[in-house]
């Protein structure tokens, strides 16, 4: 095993590349690039940082060249040809041949295309243009290194038996969290844990803590899978994923007329059937309001395996699926409810306790698995915070995310008004986003 506080030691002085995999990505994103390749390859697009934690004043702490450095490193990955074999090869979902020849070949050719960087009132602006397929796998690693470069900017000045201690508590931390998941019977969890985490060794470490704690799911225990390629692939585990926002987002914004933009979302949702069954049949609802996506959707939505929880209040939008299932003659309890935003392990105790035996309960724990570094270190410099990277027009169209939660809105002012409309989006409740 890694001794990451001796490593972190030890690499202060020299290069030491964050991103080193094209597939230290997450799954859902492979997925949705071999669906955009085939549907929408031409559409060009842009995807922006998004600093939601305004007083973390990433320009300040992390210094341009590095952050070149790194991005620049990540330009230069290519499929390697394990990686390939493991992607042509491997079951994923039960499912050979998950990825299929052409997106392959595609892939095995692929290089991250030119970002461009600037720096202004104390915040990176660091914006992506291109192709869609191509551009959208920039997200998770752009993510992951302006995190972790934010974490090293911090861990650069202790010593080392400061960061022996650091790190004895942070996995004494997450260890704790396990022991009291090992109490919910019948869990079921996975990481998704990749864009936000502390540093790849540290989600990797968290990952065998999952593996160990709660037992590989394959064989019984409760711990599904790692949303993270590379980390399924080197530890044997199970990738798992379902799908994001910038495909409703993106297909909206191509939208010609409002009539096209209300069915958009759907028109999503239809070519996936395409593409997918079983456990890939994931709703995810919220991206222009759960309530008003589920009234009017078609009914072959009611027969899909489950729904993802993404924003709003977890119970309020569980019981929406659930009294929507219902109203379309579904048995809610065949049904799949994957909780994803902003999960802990209180939370994740409370959901379970409501829900399972009315539904098949699942978790998806991103940030507060691989990156709870809050209280550890003075001014709470090492906490985790609200980064995302996300997809802002589409064919020279802003894009659009309502959300059901309003401080998770993203798009002009004008253009949000106007998808409140097309979609029937009334007054919405704002929670605080802690990550
Ligand atoms: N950011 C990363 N992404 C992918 N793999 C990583 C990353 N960091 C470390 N590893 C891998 O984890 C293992 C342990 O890492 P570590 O860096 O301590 O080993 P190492 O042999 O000293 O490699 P290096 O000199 O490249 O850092 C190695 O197999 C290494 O390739
Ligand atoms: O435990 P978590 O850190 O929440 O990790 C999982 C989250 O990451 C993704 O969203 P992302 O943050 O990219 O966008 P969003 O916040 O706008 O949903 C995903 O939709 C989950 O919400
Ligand atoms: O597959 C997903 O739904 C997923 C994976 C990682 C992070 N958020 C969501």
């Amino acid at each position: 095993m890694v001794d990451i506080a001796t490593r972190v030691y030890n690499h202060k002085w020299k290069i030491d590349p964050i991103v080193r995999s094209l597939i230290d990505t997450d799954f859902y994103k492979l997925l949705m690039c071999q669906s955009i390749f085939r549907n929408k390859p031409d559409t060009t697009v842009t995807f922006s940082l998004i600093n939601r934690a305004k007083d973390v004043r990433l320009a300040e702490l992390i210094d341009e060249g590095e952050l070149r450095e790194q991005l620049d490193y990540a330009r230069g990955l290519r499929l390697t040809r394990g990686e390939s074999t493991w992607l042509r090869g491997n079951t994923f979902y039960g499912k050979r041949q998950m990825f299929r020849p052409d997106f392959m070949e595609w892939f095995e050719n692929f290089q991250l295309p030119p970002y461009h960087l600037e720096k202004r009132d104390g915040q990176y602006e660091l914006t992506f243009e291109g192709k869609w397929p191509e551009v959208m796998m920039w997200e998770i690693p752009a993510l992951a290194i302006l995190m972790e470069l934010r974490g090293r900017a911090v861990l650069n000045q202790m010593r080392r038996f400061e960061l022996q201690v650091l790190y004895a508590r942070a996995m004494a931390r997450v260890w704790e969290k396990i022991e009291e998941l090992r109490t919910i019977p019948g869990l079921k969890i996975a990481d998704f844990g990749t864009r936000r985490r502390h540093g790849f060794l540290w989600q990797d470490w968290c990952v065998q803590a999952m593996i160990e704690g709660l037992g590989d799911a394959a064989k019984g225990g409760a711990f599904t899978g790692t949303s993270n390629c590379l980390i399924a692939m080197r530890r044997d585990l199970e990738a798992v994923g379902t799908n994001a926002h910038e495909l409703p987002m993106v297909y909206a914004a191509l939208a010609r007329n409002d009539e096209e933009l209300s069915q958009a979302p759907y028109k999503v949702l239809a070519d996936w059937h395409e593409e997918h069954d079983g456990n890939l049949r994931i709703i995810l609802p919220d991206t222009f309001g759960t309530k008003g996506f589920l009234e009017h959707a078609p009914d072959w939505l009611a027969g899909w395996t489950g729904i993802r929880i993404d924003s709003g209040d977890p119970v309020e939008s569980a019981e929406t699926a659930i009294a929507w299932w219902k109203s379309r003659g579904e048995d809610p309890r065949q049904k799949l409810v994957i909780f994803s935003d902003g999960l802990d392990v209180a939370e994740m105790k409370r959901l379970h306790g409501l829900f399972s035996g009315r539904v098949k309960v699942s978790f998806g724990w991103g940030t507060l698995l691989t990156n709870d570094f809050r209280g550890l270190v003075p001014h709470d410099a090492l906490a985790p915070f609200s980064l995302v990277c996300k997809a802002v027009s589409a064919d020279g169209h802003p894009t659009v995310k309502l959300s059901d939660n309003p401080s998770k809105a993203t798009g002009p002012a004008e253009e949000i008004a106007r998808y409140k409309r097309v979609f029937g989006v009334g007054a919405q409740q704002a929670t605080q986003v802690i990550v």
